[in-house]
């Protein structure tokens, strides 16, 4: 399918066409929609949440959504929503990449979860995944009725055509699929890797900023959903629907990206990362990286969020007579973090370009022994400008329990608590 240009703005009432006339004028549901479409709503909230929180589209396709088979259960060995109810270990987690596969796999197949919490019943938590795949999604088509997905390409591009367009999606940018869009994933580059955070909870948006002002961190004119685009073909297609923690699947003999033209809030969206306007100290002390937000999925309770999408990217510090690196700590909150490309500040060595770490509620980490020499000694009437990264974290409220297979990997990094054995013994009460 081909892409057919961007909308910019998050959260807007957006509108497209890609047959003249297809949308309807000044009504949804017309007797008879032009060119022969059907209309259909999809709501992703309910119909009576407040009008800023309110989300829905109507798309005007060639055949309704209904018209496929029956579902029958598929298997998939890594991809799945059970984070166990025994115990989860408090210890510091770190992976490598997971593997290309060897193997031809689509985005679909490529899944591998990693941990998460809450349920997509329980309309809250999330799970997080990662995925290496190596040929594009053929004859097939996904959706995810348990989540909305945020995804992050680590290596190669994604191309993404949705129900209501297509996304070109590069390493440095991100996708958010909302739930229930059926969608195909194509992978210009052949071999490819990246982040899936699937959130059952409330869907993602920018955050209120404060006394930062009316403009920075991610600003909503930089994120772009995609204009209408369709294919109209007939053939021996599956759809597979992610439902209640499991995979399904369906016979179609069409594709169900057949939307002419849609208007509504409910939709795909990409963003730049490298278009995040950076905000931090310019005086002493590093702050909170809650000051790098871009996205929350805010639970019921004020400023708490049930997931948080933060990054770390280039940006320059300055703060004087400071550590300039994450300081020690422990937090509430529960952190996976990955990283898209370079090196991250924290970690001198180990925390590799498509690797992960966890580091789940009050459990103790910070900088690598190497990083905290280096930064003690660093002269701090100097600016260091730091390029060259994009590391994220997906936060949680909530524990964000590792799977059993992620706990069993080959490629977690059995030894990764060493990296703070080097911290020496610094404490004399007799110097200043
Ligand atoms: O590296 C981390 O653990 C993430 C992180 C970064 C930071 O600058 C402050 C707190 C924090 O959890
Ligand atoms: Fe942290």
């Amino acid at each position: 399918m081909q892409a057919n240009g961007y909308q910019s703005g998050f959260g807007n009432e957006f509108a497209s066409e890609a047959v003249a006339g297809a949308l309807p004028v000044g009504r949804n549901s017309p007797q008879r929609v032009a060119h022969g479409l059907y209309a259909e709503q999809l709501s992703g909230t309910a119909f009576t949440a407040p009008r800023h929180a309110n989300r829905r589209s109507w798309l005007y396709r060639i055949r309704p959504a209904a018209m496929h088979g029956e579902f029958s259960l598929l298997g998939h060995a890594h991809f799945h929503n059970d984070f166990g109810d025994g115990p989860v270990t408090p210890d510091q987690l770190r992976w490598n990449p997971l593997p290309i596969p060897t193997t031809a796999t689509d985005f679909v197949d490529g899944l591998f979860t990693m941990g998460g919490n809450g349920s997509a019943a329980a309309q809250h938590g999330i799970a997080i995944h990662l995925y290496a795949a190596n040929r594009d999604m053929q004859g097939r088509f996904f959706y995810d009725a348990d989540g909305e997905l945020l995804i992050v390409p680590q290596q190669g591009r994604l191309h993404i055509e949705t129900e209501l367009g297509v996304l070109d999606v590069e390493p440095q940018e991100i996708a958010v699929i909302p739930r229930g869009v059926r969608f195909r994933v194509g992978l210009p580059d052949g071999e490819s890797r990246g982040y899936v955070c699937e959130n059952f909870g409330a869907f993602l948006r920018i955050p209120d900023l404060g006394p930062i002002g009316s403009n920075g961190l991610a600003n909503p004119r930089d994120f772009l959903t995609p204009n209408a685009a369709f294919e109209d073909i007939e053939g021996k297609f599956e759809l597979v629907a992610k439902f209640q923690g499991h995979l399904w699947r369906a016979d179609i003999g069409h594709s169900p990206l057949d939307v002419v033209a849609w208007h509504g809030n409910h939709v795909p969206y990409k963003y730049d990362l490298r278009r995040f306007n950076a905000i931090g100290s310019i005086s002493f002390d590093h702050p909170d990286p809650s000051i790098f937000l871009v996205l929350t999925s805010p639970s019921e309770s004020p400023g708490v969020g049930n997931m948080d999408f933060v990054i770390f990217p280039p940006r320059v510090l300055v703060a004087q007579d400071t550590f300039r690196p994450p300081w020690f700590h422990r937090n509430i909150a529960s952190e996976f973090m990955g990283l898209i490309h370079g090196a991250y500040d924290a970690k001198a060595d180990g925390f590799v370009p498509g690797g992960g770490s966890l580091h789940n509620c009050m459990t103790g980490h910070g900088p690598d022994a190497a990083t905290f020499e280096k930064a003690g000694a660093a002269d701090t009437s100097k600016p260091d400008v730091i390029t060259d990264t994009m590391a994220f974290m997906f936060e949680s409220r909530n524990v964000i329990r590792p799977t059993q297979q992620a706990i069993d990997a080959p490629h977690r990094q059995r030894d990764y608590q060493h990296c703070w054995a080097g911290l020496q013994k610094h404490f004399n009460p007799a110097e200043a």
